[in-house]
């Protein structure tokens, strides 16, 4: 997966494609420097936020790709962005692709 710089249309396609099916509350969003995505998650208990985050976090370990999150009992915020490229990379759309599927298994 590469880690080169997306442009603004391929940021775009890519958060379309994220957030089709999902209301547009709860999607992803561009940071409003343009260099992130943001997405706010909720579970219904911290069980469920924790196996959310650790099912996230074996695909993090697979891609070596990492989130900037935090968790607060049944929340967690996520923000992804690639340090290296200075903003957004296939690979944020991967993990957060990964992250949606991962809100099903929770
Ligand atoms: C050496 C290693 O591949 C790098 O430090 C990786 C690890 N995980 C990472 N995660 C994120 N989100 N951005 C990075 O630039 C990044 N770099």
């Amino acid at each position: 997966m590469s880690r080169k710089r997306l442009d603004e249309h391929e940021v775009a396609a890519g958060l379309a494609a994220l957030n089709a099916g999902l209301d547009p509350e709860a999607g992803w969003s561009l940071d409003a420097d343009g260099l992130s995505i943001i997405r706010a998650f909720r579970f219904k208990s911290f069980e469920e936020a924790f196996a959310f985050m650790t099912q996230s976090a074996l695909v993090c370990a697979r891609i070596d790709h990492h989130p900037d999150w935090s968790n607060s009992y049944n929340r967690v915020h996520v923000r992804l962005t690639t340090h290296s490229a200075k903003g957004l990379t296939a690979l944020d759309l991967e993990l957060a692709a990964a992250m949606n599927a991962a809100v099903r298994l929770a």
